[in-house]
């Protein structure tokens, strides 16, 4: 089963929830985990999903350490461009750990759509 992971900046849950919704569908099909309270909005839609720390006080390095097991499918990141974030140094590493194993990460909706759609297309 696919392992996806879910986060997002709180100037984005209100996105992320809309585009769960969109997706409810193609997202039953695979095993969720997210940072804390994305996971707390991702359960409101009626999925299940792993719920690791919040991601200011360590969430975002958990799911980059799942990404470096290479236990992830793909990460969908609704990052918030124009916020600033405490744990911003957590955000790149996350990134870097995305792009040294080689994990599929998308960093707003279009790019999640794709992502998404092509992961499901069969
Ligand atoms: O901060 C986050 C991403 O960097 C998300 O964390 P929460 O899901 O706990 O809000």
């Amino acid at each position: 089963m696919k392992k996806i992971a879910i986060i997002a900046h709180d100037g984005k849950k209100p996105e992320m929830v809309n585009f769960i919704n969109r997706n409810l569908e193609m997202l039953k099909k695979a095993e969720l985990v997210a940072t804390g309270t994305t996971g707390k909005h991702v359960e409101n839609t009626g999925l299940k999903t792993d719920k690791k720390l919040s991601g200011p006080i360590g969430g975002d390095a958990q799911i980059a350490a799942l990404a470096a097991e290479k236990k992830l499918s793909m990460i969908l990141f609704f990052r918030d461009p124009l916020g600033k974030h405490p744990h911003e140094p957590d955000v790149q590493m996350l990134m870097r750990i995305c792009d040294v194993h080689n994990i599929p990460i998308a960093t707003n909706p279009a790019t999640a759509q794709l992502l998404l759609d092509a992961f499901f297309k069969d």
